[in-house]
């Protein structure tokens, strides 16, 4: 199972494409298939020069040598969903992460550095502002395709106005006993897609949908895609989102980038009239996402099951809802 598989996701170059277009055609649909197979593929995607995010993970160091403490001070400062601090945890044994709960507004993220490290770093504010503007291009790029896939880009412009997008920045230590560990559990994303860059330490496990473990295993000019459950439901089952982890060996550090794109409070997750038909019957009733995430509470989860599972129709299991 996973590090001893060869196979990796997908990788789909979706640099400078244009709607419309014969190219823009043919990324559509290998970025469908990977989508509906693996829900996770490697995207290349070359506006954003690779300098951008690299330039964040060689500062990342800095920020992690604090003391908890002081990176605990994240969790007064964040105002939003995926803000705040995680330390390491049964879940993530190897894991802590930092996050910047609306990194599109410059100076929420100078807020948060400034009050971590208080003589400013202000290229790193300048870098992970610029690149969470850039990633969330690419990520406007995939629900376009995805939605176009689907036949309902009509709601292409409710998406737009309905998301909001978070960056956190992760650290995996190396395992001290020298073997191969967990770094983080198994899990589903929550979200609509997560978009992820990191330091060419390998260590992302994906499970496709017919249930075998494949390493997302990226190059410098990679940005892995995940699809989180709230798009899996959005689109009534037909992107996968599927489970990962992480898994550490060897003897360094991986850090990671990952651009979280969430619906924001209020809104209801509901499939599309025409994805719901006779073949395809509602797979999970609508749900507010900040509730479901509410009730996720990640850090608490330690089972491996669908965290939809509350929204699942009761039809699905007694031929009735009720
Ligand atoms: O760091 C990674 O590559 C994956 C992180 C992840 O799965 C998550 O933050 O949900
Ligand atoms: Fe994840």
């Amino acid at each position: 199972m996973g590090s001893d598989n060869p196979l990796n996701v997908p990788e789909i170059d979706l640099s400078y494409l244009k709607p419309a277009t014969p190219e823009w055609d043919s990324a559509r649909s290998q970025l469908w298939k990977a989508v509906e197979e693996y829900g996770c593929f490697r995207a290349v995607f070359k506006e954003i020069p690779q300098e951008l995010p690299n330039a964040i993970l060689s500062e990342l160091k800095v920020l992690f040598d604090l003391p908890l403490e002081t990176k605990m001070l994240n969790n007064e400062i964040s105002e939003l969903a995926y803000g705040g601090y995680i330390g390491k945890s049964p879940f993530g044994p190897l894991y802590e992460s930092i996050g910047f709960d609306d990194p599109l507004r410059f100076e929420k993220v100078e807020k948060l550095i400034n009050a971590l490290l208080p003589s400013g770093r202000p290229v790193f504010c300048k870098n992970l502002h610029e690149l969470t503007k850039l990633m969330s291009e690419l990520e406007k790029i995939i629900v376009r395709m995805i939605m176009e896939s689907l036949g309902v880009e009509k709601h292409l412009e409710e998406h737009l106005n309905s998301v909001f997008y978070a960056v956190r920045v992760q650290k995996y230590e190396v395992p001290e006993t020298g073997e191969t560990e967990v770094g983080l559990n198994i899990h589903k994303d929550q979200d609509v897609m997560t978009i992820l860059y990191q330091n060419q330490v390998e260590g992302l496990e994906v499970e496709t949908r017919d249930g075998k473990w494949v390493n997302a295993k990226p190059t410098l000019d990679n940005f892995t895609v995940v699809i989180g459950e709230s798009l899996h439901a959005w689109t009534n089952g037909r992107a996968y989102s599927p489970y990962h982890r992480v898994t550490m060996k060897g003897n360094t550090v991986r850090y990671s980038i990952g651009l979280f794109t969430a619906f924001k409070e209020g809104y209801i997750v509901k499939a599309p009239e025409k994805l719901v038909d006779e073949e395809h019957p509602l797979l999970y009733k609508p749900f507010d996402h900040f509730e479901y995430l509410k009730l996720v509470q990640r850090d608490a989860k330690e089972n491996y099951e669908t965290t939809l599972k509350p929204y699942v129709p009761l039809t699905a299991y007694f031929g009735v809802d009720v």
